[in-house]
């Protein structure tokens, strides 16, 4: 079996080590002439795979080790008889994280000190965004929910209007990009909505770019009374508007989902996926092939407020303030040399630094109900530690 893999699916030979030859390209630009004699396709989300990539070839089996499947054409794949899967919920908690980690920010800008009293709108309530509820109504936010397909099957959620949704401190954009139909999401929030975002608001979007108009976005952030807005996902990646990034609070090159465990679980989920297809067993687990984290324990004093330790274990993990500087910083000096900002923003998603989930954080500290029971809703392992 000849395999084709993105060069930036991590730990592949881990997993598919044993199933045949593997060869690995670049997936941006990864053309046809390198499918000649591929039985497999194994791509992360700048793939466009469609019939013009695969028409002609022998290839039977693609995998993307995403959740996100727009750059797919499952249609086209599933009249042609080959087979697809998708890693859903694979980086699920990496993108939560992000999103815990810019709302703490945030909220210590605003002089917050804890959730009492903070709304937050989801907008998407999925894997990403149904685990993000769950923590935030945990935390004591006040959350609303919309997500008209799954209010349509009846969820259990806290649903209001969209508009509801918008009037929200604190407003998160986790949905697919959807192009057209009934539950459409491009351009979901376009002019008319953002306009009804001001100040003193954030906006994040950790779900694909093209669901915000970006352009119009820009214009609201040059006129008076603009939010606050965190942006991972932009429109015409990996060449995101370079005025819409000098607008932005956080600007991020597509990588909320990034976490080690997020990408490796996206490898491990479809190298079982092509195992079963193949009919051959599968053996390698996730636990025994990542490394243990750098950073295990942090302690927290007896004097911590919970958001000041569930700020401090956000932090100690992933910090976006890191992603922002490196994101602008590489722009500025592409910019300088004459580097397009498209090879810079992809650069820094392959060299991306290891970066681990709050499950491998232990956090030692004295015996304190209501600081343990935040950093836990949090996934942070936590343990009594006497005279820390
Ligand atoms: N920034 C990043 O690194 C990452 C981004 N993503 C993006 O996040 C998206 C969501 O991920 P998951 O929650 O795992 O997907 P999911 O498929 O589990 O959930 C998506 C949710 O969006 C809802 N939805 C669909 N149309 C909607 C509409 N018009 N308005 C409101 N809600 C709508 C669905 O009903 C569903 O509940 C992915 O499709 C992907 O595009 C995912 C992982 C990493
Ligand atoms: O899983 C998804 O969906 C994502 O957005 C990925 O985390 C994006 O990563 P790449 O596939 O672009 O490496």
């Amino acid at each position: 079996m000849h395999i084709v893999a993105d060069e930036n699916i991590p730990l592949l030979d881990a997993f598919c080590g044993g199933l045949g030859r593997l060869t690995r390209v670049d997936g941006r630009t990864l053309g046809p002439g390198q499918l000649a004699d591929a039985d497999v396709l194994l791509v992360r989300s700048v793939t466009r795979v469609n019939a013009d990539l695969l028409a002609g070839t022998k290839v039977r089996f693609v995998g993307t080790a995403t959740i996100g499947t727009d750059h797919v054409d499952t249609h086209w794949l599933a009249r042609q008889g080959i087979a697809f899967f998708s890693a859903p919920g694979c980086n699920a908690s990496s993108v939560v994280q992000y999103v815990l980690s810019v709302l703490s920010l945030f909220m210590v800008r605003q002089q917050r000190s804890g959730f009492d009293g903070l709304t937050v709108g989801v907008i998407g309530a999925g894997n990403v965004g149904g685990a993000l509820v769950q923590r935030l109504l945990d935390l004591g936010a006040s959350v609303r929910v919309s997500d008209p397909p799954r209010q349509e099957q009846g969820a259990d959620l806290p649903f209001a209007s969209l508009d509801d949704v918008l009037q929200c401190d604190v407003v998160s954009l986790n949905t697919p990009l959807i192009p057209e139909g009934p539950h459409a999401t491009a351009h979901l929030l376009d002019a008319a909505r953002l306009s009804r975002l001001g100040a003193g608001q954030l906006l994040v979007n950790s779900g694909r770019g093209p669901v915000i108009d970006n352009r119009a976005l820009l214009a609201r952030l040059q006129a008076p009374d603009a939010p606050l807005v965190a942006l991972d996902v932009w429109e015409n990646e990996p060449e995101p508007s370079a005025e819409l990034v000098d607008e932005c609070w956080l600007a991020t090159p597509h990588i909320a989902g990034y976490s080690l465990e997020g990408k490796s679980r996206g490898t491990e989920m479809i190298a079982h996926a092509l195992h079963q297809w193949a009919g051959a067993e599968f053996h390698a687990r996730l636990a025994s092939v990542l490394p243990p984290p750098p950073l295990s324990e942090l302690h927290v004093t007896d004097h911590a407020t919970p958001m000041d330790a569930l700020h401090r274990a956000l932090m100690a993990c992933y910090d976006p303030r890191d992603d922002d500087s490196r994101l602008r910083g590489a722009f500025a000096r592409g910019d300088a040399a004459g580097v397009p900002r498209g090879p810079v923003f992809d650069e820094l998603r392959k060299r991306y630094p290891v970066r681990r989930e709050p499950s491998s954080l232990t956090i030692a500290m004295p015996p304190d109900t209501a600081v343990q029971r935040t950093l836990s809703h949090c996934g942070f392992r936590v343990v009594e530690a006497s005279g820390v």
